[in-house]
Formats: C-alpha cells, sequence, structure tokens
C-alpha cells in the first residue's frame, strides 16, 4: 500500500441531518446560531460569501497543497445532494483551487455549497450564474496545478475552525458557522430561543422604542460609572 500520510480517501457516510433540522439551523441569521452557541463557532473573517445564496448543510472535506486541486475533483464525485464542500488549501496559496467548469459538474449533482479556505476564480460565473453558495477567501486567474497528493473526508482545519466530515456549516453575507455533526440539534433548539428573544426586542424598539437591555443595566451597576458635568 502506498503510504497513506497525506494521500488518503476515507469513504465515510458522513451524518446528514433530517430537512427539518437544517431547515430550523438556515432560518436563523449565522450571527443568531453563533450566538446560540456562546459565540465561538465562526471561521475567521477571510473567508467571504461570493454570491448572495445561503448556505447550510453537512460537510465533505478535503485538505490540499497550496495550489493543487487533484483531490478536490475527486472530491467532487463523492458528494451527495445537499452536502457542502469543504477544502483546506495550502496557507501561502497564490493559485485559484476551484472555478467554473468544476461550479458547472457540481450543479446537476445537487451539491449544497463549496466553502474554500484559499482563492477561487471564474467569480462572474459565481457571482451571476452559479445556483448554489460559494465562500472563499477571493480569487485570481492563476489556475492550480493537478498533481496531488491529500486527504478527503479528515478533519481539516478551514477558516480557522476545525471542520470534520459531518459538521453542519452555516452560512450567509456575515460569514460561516461550523455547528459540529453532534451538536446539530441542541444548536437547532438553541438558535430557536436566541430568534424569539431577538423577534421580541425587535417589537419592543418598533412599538414603543424601547430597547430591553437587562445585561446592560446590571453591568452599569457593577461599573458604578460617575456621571460628571463639565
Ligand atoms: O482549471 C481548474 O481546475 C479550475 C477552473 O478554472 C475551472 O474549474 O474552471
Ligand atoms: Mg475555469
Amino acid at each position: 500500500m502506498a503510504n497513506p500520510l497525506g494521500n488518503r480517501i476515507y469513504q465515510v457516510d458522513i451524518p446528514r441531518p433530517s430537512q427539518e433540522l437544517l431547515q430550523k439551523l438556515s432560518e436563523a441569521p449565522a450571527a443568531n446560531l453563533d450566538d446560540a452557541m456562546n459565540r465561538l463557532f465562526a471561521m475567521d473573517t477571510g473567508i467571504r460569501a461570493l454570491n448572495s445564496h445561503p448556505l447550510c448543510g453537512p460537510a465533505v472535506t478535503v485538505r490540499v497543497p497550496d495550489g493543487d486541486n487533484l483531490f478536490i475533483h475527486v472530491a467532487m464525485d463523492m458528494v451527495s445532494p445537499g452536502d457542502i464542500l469543504v477544502v483546506k488549501g495550502g496557507a501561502g496559496a497564490d493559485r485559484a483551487l476551484l472555478g467554473e467548469l468544476m461550479l458547472r459538474y457540481l450543479v446537476p449533482r445537487k451539491v449544497g455549497g463549496v466553502v474554500i479556505d484559499g482563492l477561487i476564480r471564474d467569480l462572474d460565473y459565481i457571482q451571476e450564474e452559479c445556483p448554489f453558495p460559494v465562500y472563499a477567501r477571493g480569487s485570481s486567474p492563476n489556475g492550480p496545478y493537478k498533481n496531488g497528493p491529500g486527504e478527503i473526508n479528515v478533519p481539516v482545519a478551514a477558516g480557522g475552525m476545525v471542520v470534520n466530515p459531518g459538521d453542519v456549516l452555516v452560512g450567509d453575507p456575515d460569514g460561516v458557522v461550523v455547528v459540529p455533526r453532534d451538536d446539530v440539534e441542541a444548536a437547532a433548539e438553541a438558535v430557536q430561543a436566541v430568534q424569539e428573544m431577538e423577534h421580541s426586542v425587535i417589537d419592543r424598539i418598533g412599538q414603543d422604542g424601547v430597547f430591553i437591555r437587562p445585561w446592560m443595566d446590571k453591568k452599569m451597576q457593577e461599573w458604578d460609572t460617575p456621571t460628571l458635568s463639565l
């Protein structure tokens, strides 16, 4: 057998949450979902939405070297409908890992989206035609090499967060939140409570201009801040 270190493909049947659970996660803004997870689960701010389609689905993960997409091509044949292809490229990359041809190939495969910790190209297609969400650090006309190696369905550090195969990624223009696969139900429940709280605050602001902030009164009592006159 070839040396599998940095050169392996796990054929895992990732957990795929029910449509109902995914719906609950995706109907809230990513910010509220992150609040529901105590504000610790967002990818770093370099990972940006390149079109406006909402992102929500379980991850198939890929690790590739700087500027090389051979194993992304292999992973494209492993995604099921709704899956999010999550790629960790090398840190010093100056070339795109994916572009229009690959994205067009993923359309009939009904991929749920693509999140690239690295660069993409063919931005016009992504912004104007691609029917699913694409997130990446940016774009470059420099194209990828296709030499390998790589790993598929291993834990990757994408956008500064550990992403395991089957973790659920939820994204909107604010960025991407990673829900560990064992926490999906708890997160879906917790986000509903955050949503209800936000809606009641918004309603009061709209109704009578009152912003309910019990935490502010509590903190300011602790500070006992003097009000001075000049
Ligand atoms: O050449 C590549 O592998 C990436 C690309 O631009 C495309 O898929 O259109
Ligand atoms: Mg291209």
